[in-house]
């Protein structure tokens, strides 16, 4: 349960009376995610997200991300809306902290997705994609590959806790990383953690994206090898080509990959499983104290590191090339 900060309902109470959305009836903290502390609020006027912006949210970054929500949400994409206060601020402090609230989205997500969830998403990454075009701000990944060795840098040796020998495994694939990463691929805005748990979905067609807070501007292909890697696989820790097929095949109804971008997935893929791997790995070693939060699990992102790093053409991932 990803609750890091604790509110005080009167604290709670008098920050909802900041905005025009009702006295508030009653809250809970959510048993889900690891990044921010979130609340399911309930006020006269409805339900709500409350989120308290945590540990790796830069504060500078979130008008990008709530101007992002609110820009795709006018482009009909679904996804939450944050929540002007009476001020007119989207963004306000609470307990200590940034804090928001966004609208709630209906829908549920899908534990163990099927091809034709993975189609779905898909289309409505591409959707996404395509829904930034014309956004006007601009946010770098922090976690991109230059980011990569810092972060690792912060585990360190303790790696070697985990899985014995991973500090030199890291090290090494971050120096075919740096040597091979991908330039020049088509870029805008990408949402960056597409996971399950942040696609909702309704009678099994897509119903909203939530969690926009580790967007940035980046290549989309980063995007489709980041969900290759968070929808594909099975829990054995095999590929499901058939799904990847869907996800491609979803995803090219909408937008079309061009051949550099097929013809870079192998690495891509390999980078994004190295950056859940890293993100992972400093979480499992650095679990706050009395935080209600469970640290997933780093090593399911290890052997995904290492099927990629025997693939040799997208063709392994089901795509014609
Ligand atoms: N706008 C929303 N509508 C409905 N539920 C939401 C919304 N935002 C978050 N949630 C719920 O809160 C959980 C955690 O939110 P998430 O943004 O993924 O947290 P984190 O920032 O920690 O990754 C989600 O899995 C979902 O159950
Ligand atoms: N998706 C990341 C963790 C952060 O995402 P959240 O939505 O679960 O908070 C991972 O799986 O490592």
């Amino acid at each position: 349960m990803a609750v890091y900060t604790e509110v005080a309902d009167e604290e709670l109470s008098a920050f909802i009376d900041t905005y025009d959305i009702g006295k508030l009836l009653s809250y809970k903290g959510i048993a889900e995610g690891v990044e921010n502390s979130n609340f399911l609020i309930h006020t006269e006027t409805g339900h709500y997200i409350l989120t308290l912006y945590e540990k790796r949210v830069d504060p500078n970054d979130l008008p990008f991300f709530l101007n992002l929500m609110q820009h795709l949400a006018e482009r009909k994409l679904s996804c939450p809306l944050p929540v002007a206060a009476r001020s007119g601020a989207l963004l306000g402090t609470l307990a200590g902290r940034p804090a928001a609230i966004v609208t709630f989205l209906d829908g549920m997500w899908v534990r163990r997705p099927r091809p034709e969830h993975c189609e779905e998403l898909g289309r409505g990454m591409a959707a996404l994609h395509l829904a930034g075009a014309d956004f006007n701000m601009v946010r770098r990944n922090a976690l991109d590959v230059d980011g990569w060795r810092p972060l690792f840098n912060q585990s360190g040796e303790r790696s070697n806790s985990v899985v014995p020998g991973l500090a030199e495994e890291i090290t090494r694939e971050l120096d075919f990383l740096e040597q091979n990463w991908p330039k020049d691929l088509p870029t805008g805005v990408i949402h960056a953690d597409l996971f399950p748990d942040n696609v909702f979905f309704l009678s099994n067609k897509l119903s909203g994206l939530i969690d926009f807070y580790f967007a940035c501007t980046d290549a989309f292909a980063y995007d489709v090898a980041i969900c290759l890697n968070a929808w594909c696989f099975e829990p054995d820790g095999s590929l499901n080509v058939t799904k990847a097929r869907a996800m491609m095949n979803g995803y090219r109804q909408v937008r079309p990959l061009s051949q550099a971008e097929i013809d870079a997935l192998p690495v891509l893929a390999r980078g994004s499983a190295l950056r859940f791997l890293l993100t992972r790995l400093y979480d499992w070693l650095s679990v706050p104290e009395g935080a209600l939060v469970t640290p997933k699990d780093p090593v399911e992102y290890l052997k995904k590191l290492r099927f990629h790093q025997k693939v040799e053409t997208a063709s392994s991932y089901g795509l014609s090339l």
